[in-house]
Order: structure tokens, then sequence, then C-alpha cells
């Protein structure tokens, strides 16, 4: 499997969307078939930005949308399908479980999980990366690799 774009414990400084998107497109192909990515940040931290760049690296030409109101987004993808879950209001990670996401992610291309901390032990091959806003004055967000 190539490397992430990014190792453990490093940061980088995404100055603007775009670069969000392209660091995205970037992990699209160190992600190996059937992998989960984990996502944290705060709203507008450019989750659904990031995953759009990814998405549409792994050739889904359409719009991708924040999942915070569906629970999960499903896109066809010329890889294989790829799912987008936030799992932020799921309280009770068995609910995810009855969602049968186990078997969702195996047979997908990829899953990105936002806020999915009840997962981090059942995936302990997947990364997990952090977004932050910088200070106000900074146009951007810093991504941090977590694990
Ligand atoms: N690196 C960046 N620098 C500056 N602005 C950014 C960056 N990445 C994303 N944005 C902008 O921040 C806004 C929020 O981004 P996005 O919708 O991706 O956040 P989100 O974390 O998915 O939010 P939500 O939690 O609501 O789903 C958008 O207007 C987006 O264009």
């Amino acid at each position: 499997m190539p490397a992430l774009p990014l190792d453990p414990g490093h940061s980088y400084l995404l100055r603007g969307p775009e670069e969000q998107g392209r660091f995205g497109a970037a992990l699209a192909a160190a992600l190996p078939p059937a992998s989960v990515l984990f996502l944290e940040g705060e709203l507008g931290a450019g989750k659904t930005t990031l995953t759009a760049g990814l998405i549409g690296a792994l050739g889904f030409a359409g719009a991708v949308t924040s999942p915070t109101y569906a629970l999960m987004h499903v896109y066809p993808t010329p890889a294989g399908r790829v799912l987008h879950v936030d799992a932020y209001r799921v309280r009770d990670v068995q609910e995810l479980y009855e969602l049968d996401l186990e078997d969702l992610i195996e047979g997908s291309r990829l899953s990105v999980v936002e806020w999915g901390e009840g997962l981090y032990a059942d995936y302990p091959a997947a990364p997990i990366l952090r977004l932050e806003h910088l200070a106000d004055e900074e146009n951007g967000r810093r991504v941090t690799r977590v694990r």
C-alpha cells in the first residue's frame, strides 16, 4: 500500500478549499479497497471538502455533500462504492452495527467516517485525520494525522 501523504503525528496547513480538496485527492491511491478513513473536526472544518476531493479522485463526477443530516451517503464510483458516514449523532455504537456497517464497509471501495471514535478499536489500521480551523486572521485549516 502506498504511504499516506502524511505520517502519524504530523500536520499540514491547507490554505483554501482547493488545497483541501487536493489533499483529499492525494489520499485516494493510499487507501486500499475496503479501507476506512476516520475524520475528526468541528462544523465547517473542511471534512466534506476533503472527502469531495477524495471521492472525485476515485472517479465520481457528481456533488459530494455533508452527511450530517442523512447519517450516511453512498457514492458509486468506477472504483467501487464509497460510504461517507457521520457517526456524530449515533450515541450507541450498536446502532451502527444494526446498519450492518461492517458488511457495508467490507463491500465498499472506501468508507469515510466522521466522528467514529466508537469504531477506532475495531479498525486499528484505519488512519485518523483531525481538521482544525487556523487562527481567525489566517486562511486555512490544519490537518493532523492522529493515527
Ligand atoms: N483549507 C481550507 N481553507 C479555507 N477554507 C476552507 C478550507 N477547507 C474548506 N474550506 C471551506 O470551509 C467551509 C466548510 O467546509 P466543509 O463543508 O468541507 O466543512 P465540514 O467539516 O464538512 O462541515 P460540516 O461539519 O458542516 O459538514 C466551506 O466553505 C469550504 O469551502
